[in-house]
């Protein structure tokens, strides 16, 4: 490992600053105690950087991201920033570019229904008793999210939008690669989505995908119209193992499964290139219904930093420490409102934050 990890910290908007506190109380302790040497500056990004600077992604938080080895973002957005041009809003003008300057491809969103939560899950007991565990595997900087899209007015039909759904081989085949590799260290099979009855590019997604599997003849390799996958997810959870999936796909598939493992509050994400940069964050948004309320579960924000130390630092063994801490937390009983039967009886952000790094401290 490098003497010096320069970690870029976005905290955002909503409730990413309140669940970030909580993310550094980690970044303290991996510093204190595992001596782990990270140079951390924070830069604004999303609703903050418009409210200050008038643009969603200004330059400095850019440079700062390009000068450091990862990025640990909160969330971006928020209705006070809706009605402004897409390009200026904080999804389409800082986080999509993000994503596609550092060409982070691979977006990895693991969704773990631990014991203790299986009340939880909207799922009959019959179907989940043995749990989840299910990596979802999201193409991230291609797709219909960054093909041509335009709204005009017809001067015969009116006023119309459109959005492209586009793949170029080379990026199905990285994306798939990734998903080979990592099937390797789990069950070994892999359920690829797409709609290629009906959409020419997911047609090529699915040619794409068999033809990279013939170089792994020891992972299953199954395909899956995403109308049926998204209910199959829903009946039988533990038939998958990886699902792989165009971007827009992912999105919508990965806040399904986040409902069926308790609560996207629960739901971490790694984005990353080919260089093992990363930029770690929740897999859900800034939540304006919660915003200051200290209720917003922290526990995405801080599996995020687990992510950030598998993928990006190869420090496996404290990754699982992180892990296993936020197992712990919930053994011992403790929940946030989201996680939480009854609703009377729950501890705040600050609170599960300070359990968490107590136990991660005893467990180091
Ligand atoms: N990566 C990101 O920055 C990101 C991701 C998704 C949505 N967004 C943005 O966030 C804004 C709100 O979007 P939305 O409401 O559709 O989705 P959301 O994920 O913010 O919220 C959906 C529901 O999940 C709950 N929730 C989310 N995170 C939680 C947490 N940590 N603890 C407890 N409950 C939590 C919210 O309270 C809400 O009820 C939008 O502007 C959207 O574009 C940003
Ligand atoms: C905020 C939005 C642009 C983003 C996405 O659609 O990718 C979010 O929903 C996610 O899942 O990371
Ligand atoms: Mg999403």
């Amino acid at each position: 490992m490098k003497k010096k990890f320069n970690l870029a910290v976005l905290p955002g908007d909503g409730i990413g600053p309140e669940v970030m506190q909580e993310g550094y109380k980690i970044l303290n302790i991996l510093k204190t105690k595992c001596h782990i040497n990270f140079i951390i500056n924070e830069y604004d990004i999303g609703g903050i950087a418009i409210d200050k600077y008038g643009i969603p992604l200004p330059k400095n938080t850019l440079l700062g991201c390009k000068n450091s080895d990862a990025i640990l973002l909160g969330s971006v957005g928020g209705p006070k920033w809706n009605n402004i041009p897409d390009e200026k809003k904080p999804e389409r003008g800082a986080l999509l570019p993000l994503r596609k300057y550092f060409n982070l491809f691979a977006n990895i969103r693991p969704a773990i229904l631990y014991p203790e939560l299986v009340d939880l899950s909207p799922l009959r007991q019959n179907i989940i008793n043995s749990g989840i565990d299910i990596l979802c595997i999201r193409e991230l900087t291609g797709g219909i999210y960054f093909g041509k899209s335009n709204r005009k007015i017809d001067p015969k039909l009116g006023e119309f939008a459109f959005d492209t759904e586009i793949y170029y081989k080379y990026e199905i085949q990285k994306i798939a690669k990734i998903a080979f590799e990592i099937s390797k260290q789990r069950k070994k099979k892999i359920i690829s989505i797409d709609k290629s009855n009906v959409l020419e590019s997911s047609k090529l997604w699915k040619n794409t995908v068999e033809m990279i599997s013939k170089k792994y003849p020891e992972i299953k390799l199954s395909h899956l119209y995403v109308d049926n996958a998204v209910m199959q997810i829903i009946k039988n959870p533990n038939q998958f193992d990886i699902i792989l999936c165009p971007n827009l796909f992912g999105d919508i598939i990965s806040d399904e499964l986040a409902a069926i493992t308790g609560s996207i509050g629960m739901l971490p994400s790694a984005s990353l290139n080919n260089e093992n940069f990363g930029l770690y964050e929740p897999a859900g948004g800034s939540a304006p219904d919660i915003q200051g309320k200290n209720i917003a579960n922290p526990i995405a924000q801080i599996l995020s930093i687990a992510l950030l130390l598998r993928y990006s630092m190869n420090l496996y063994e404290l990754s699982d420490i992180i892990f296993q801490s936020v197992k712990i937390a919930l053994k011992k009983g403790y929940r946030t409102f989201d996680i939480s039967n009854n609703k009377k009886d729950y501890v705040t952000t600050n609170e599960m934050g300070d359990i968490i790094s107590q136990i991660f401290k005893k467990e180091i």
